[in-house]
């Protein structure tokens, strides 16, 4: 499934939010945004997954107008991992990896064993095969986001949309749930602010300031010192490691410390 965006415009309020964005994820890419804090990169995914309309612009789905599909067609096709999962109702873990398969279901449908095997096999991806009959809302912060992935791979979509998805991980599930996504082979779109993780992950990126694309491409192409600079008014030191190919960032401190 591939996805292509062609000309975006979101105004929230009085503000132009999304400038004239065209973007494309084709089947089996997986394509980073990255731009500091207010840059667009939430509401772009939000405008993808339907909570926020565009002004102007199309969104394509499989070269299909998403405006023409059934916003429960698109739940079948598309997961999403959001930026805030919080809930009002206390579910287990189980039953909220199990409304991955929601979609996929008529009205009165019940869960089928082949569900219920569906939303194991995501929850031991994502290593939680331990607390399944928890409450989700006793979930440290790092293990409810791994729920929330595991959702949406019980989803079995053909698209994912990711905003900052290893928000609240640390380091060992950072690269466990990224290297996941990628094995998927499916098309994923992911909001991400560790420039390193990104260029490690992504096949190309897209680069957001101030709601506007000011760059994309290949990572280590296209990340530099001068972007940074230019992005996120940081200075730092981009080098390729030999070994290894990926791209290691250091950055200097704004202020000295004494
Ligand atoms: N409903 C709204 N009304 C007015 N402005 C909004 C609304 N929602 C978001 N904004 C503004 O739009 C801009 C982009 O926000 P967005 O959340 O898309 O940025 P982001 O790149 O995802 O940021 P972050 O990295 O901090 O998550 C921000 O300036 C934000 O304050």
């Amino acid at each position: 499934m591939d996805l292509e965006l062609k000309n975006i415009n979101v105004k929230l309020g009085d503000k132009n939010i999304i400038q004239d964005i065209s973007l494309a994820v084709a089947k089996g890419e997986f394509v980073g945004i990255i731009g500091p804090n207010g840059s667009g990169k939430s509401t772009l995914l939000r405008t993808i997954y339907r909570i926020i309309q565009p002004n102007s612009g199309i969104i394509l789905l499989d070269g299909q107008n998403l405006k023409d599909v059934k916003l429960s067609e698109s739940a079948k096709k598309m997961g999403v991992v959001g930026q805030f999962n919080s809930i009002n109702f206390d579910f287990t873990v189980l039953d909220m990896v199990m409304m991955g398969r929601t979609p996929h279901k008529s009205l009165l449908g019940s869960d089928t064993p082949a569900d219920y095997a569906i939303a194991m096999e995501s929850i031991r991806k994502v290593g939680m095969e331990k607390h399944v009959n928890r409450s989700f809302s006793t979930l440290s912060g790092g293990e409810k986001q791994r729920i929330i992935l595991a959702r949406a791979l019980t989803q079995q979509p053909q698209l994912l949309i990711l905003d900052e998805p290893t928000n609240h991980l640390d380091i060992k599930y950072q690269l466990q749930i990224l290297s996941i996504v990628k094995s998927l082979g499916i098309g994923v779109l992911a909001a991400l602010h560790d420039l390193s993780l990104a260029a490690m992950y992504c096949h190309r990126l897209y680069v957001l300031k101030e709601g506007n694309v000011i760059t994309s491409g290949v990572p280590n192409e296209i990340l530099t010192p001068e972007l940074v600079r230019d992005v996120y008014e940081i200075e730092c030191d981009i080098q390729e490691n030999p070994a290894t190919g990926y791209l290691s960032i250091t950055y200097y401190p704004t202020c000295r410390h004494a």
